[in-house]
């Protein structure tokens, strides 16, 4: 029997996925949108290291509760928050 059909659904799945996590990811960009905006106008600094912690220690737990690897939950959220941090300092300056 050829691997084919059933490489195709699960590609089909995947590709859905796939959707699902970049829309999410948009929608978490429009919040974080809203926090560069709010902290510019307050003057507050646009990395919160504190609050970075805590979310890296939920989220491990919440990876080993589904069998993820802690570490690249950790790397993951780092990655988006960078980016985050980036568009803050953008907000701040006045270009975004
Ligand atoms: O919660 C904040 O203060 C944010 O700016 C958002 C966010 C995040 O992307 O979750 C980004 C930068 C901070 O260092 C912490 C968290």
């Amino acid at each position: 029997m050829s691997a084919i059909p059933e490489l195709e659904r699960l590609r089909a799945s995947i590709d859905n996925m796939d959707a699902i996590l970049l829309h999410t990811l948009a929608e978490r960009f429009k919040l974080t949108q809203q926090v560069g905006v709010l902290k510019a106008e307050h003057d507050l600094p646009p990395a919160d290291k504190a609050r970075e912690a805590r979310q890296i220690e939920r989220l491990r737990q919440l990876s080993v509760e589904s069998g993820l690897d802690p570490a690249f939950a950790e790397k993951f959220l780092n990655f988006i928050v960078a980016e985050v941090i980036r568009h803050h300092e953008k907000i701040r300056e006045g270009q975004e």
